[in-house]
């Protein structure tokens, strides 16, 4: 893929495999308006968005933003990679009864994002290279994989929000660019800790 994007000028190539990228080489944005392509789109994965709609409502686009506004927010980027489980667990507290107070397991998937603003991307155009994930892979094999939660949290309910949480916890020093910690019981839950 050739380095620049749209049909403008407007931007430089954000990979530049030549040497060193000081922050001044770094894809700029005028203070005119943004075209759409630069601009991350919201996943428009099923379930996914949190708007139903409003990714198709922008024909697949984010709205035209103002570098002002990229410049207020920290983190216009982001990956996600995600990772798989198997546990058992039983929840406490619950009306008698309900089914998940008894002993069950899931199928988990979690899935770490990390953001980043733009200028802060690696040389080679990463928030973080993926495969640098792969501890979290090893620490959940060991950690949690094939294990009973209840023995893992003793202090705590592992309810998928509780799950999030206690990760989000645990590797955000690792990964300092972590903004959000999602897990999933069943294909159609999600709970999501994003601080
Ligand atoms: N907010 C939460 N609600 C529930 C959690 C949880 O962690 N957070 N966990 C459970 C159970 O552990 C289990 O996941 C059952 O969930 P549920 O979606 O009800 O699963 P089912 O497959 O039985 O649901 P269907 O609607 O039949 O597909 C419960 N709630």
């Amino acid at each position: 893929m050739s380095g620049s994007r749209g049909s403008g000028d407007d931007f430089r190539p954000i990979v530049d495999q030549s040497g060193p990228a000081p922050a001044a080489r770094l894809p700029r944005v005028r203070r005119t308006t943004v075209k759409a392509p630069l601009v991350p789109t919201l996943p428009a994965r099923p379930g996914r968005d949190p708007r139903p709609g409003r990714a198709a409502a922008l024909g697949g686009r984010a709205p035209h933003l103002t570098s002002c506004d990229l410049d207020r927010r920290t983190a216009v980027l982001s990956i996600t990679k995600e990772f798989h489980f198997s546990a058992s667990h039983r929840l406490d507290h619950l009306p008698q009864g309900h089914p998940c107070g008894r002993l069950h397991g899931h199928n988990y998937v979690v899935e770490l994002e990390l953001g980043a603003h733009p200028d802060e991307l690696t040389r080679p155009g990463f928030v973080r290279d993926y495969g640098e994930l792969a501890i979290f892979r090893k620490w959940l094999d060991d950690t949690v994989d094939h294990r009973h939660l209840n023995d893992v949290l003793p202090d705590r309910n592992p309810s998928a929000e509780h799950l999030a949480m206690w990760i989000y916890g645990m590797w955000k020093e690792e990964f300092p660019q972590l903004i959000a910690v999602r897990v999933s019981e069943t294909p159609k839950t999600w709970a999501t800790y994003r601080p």
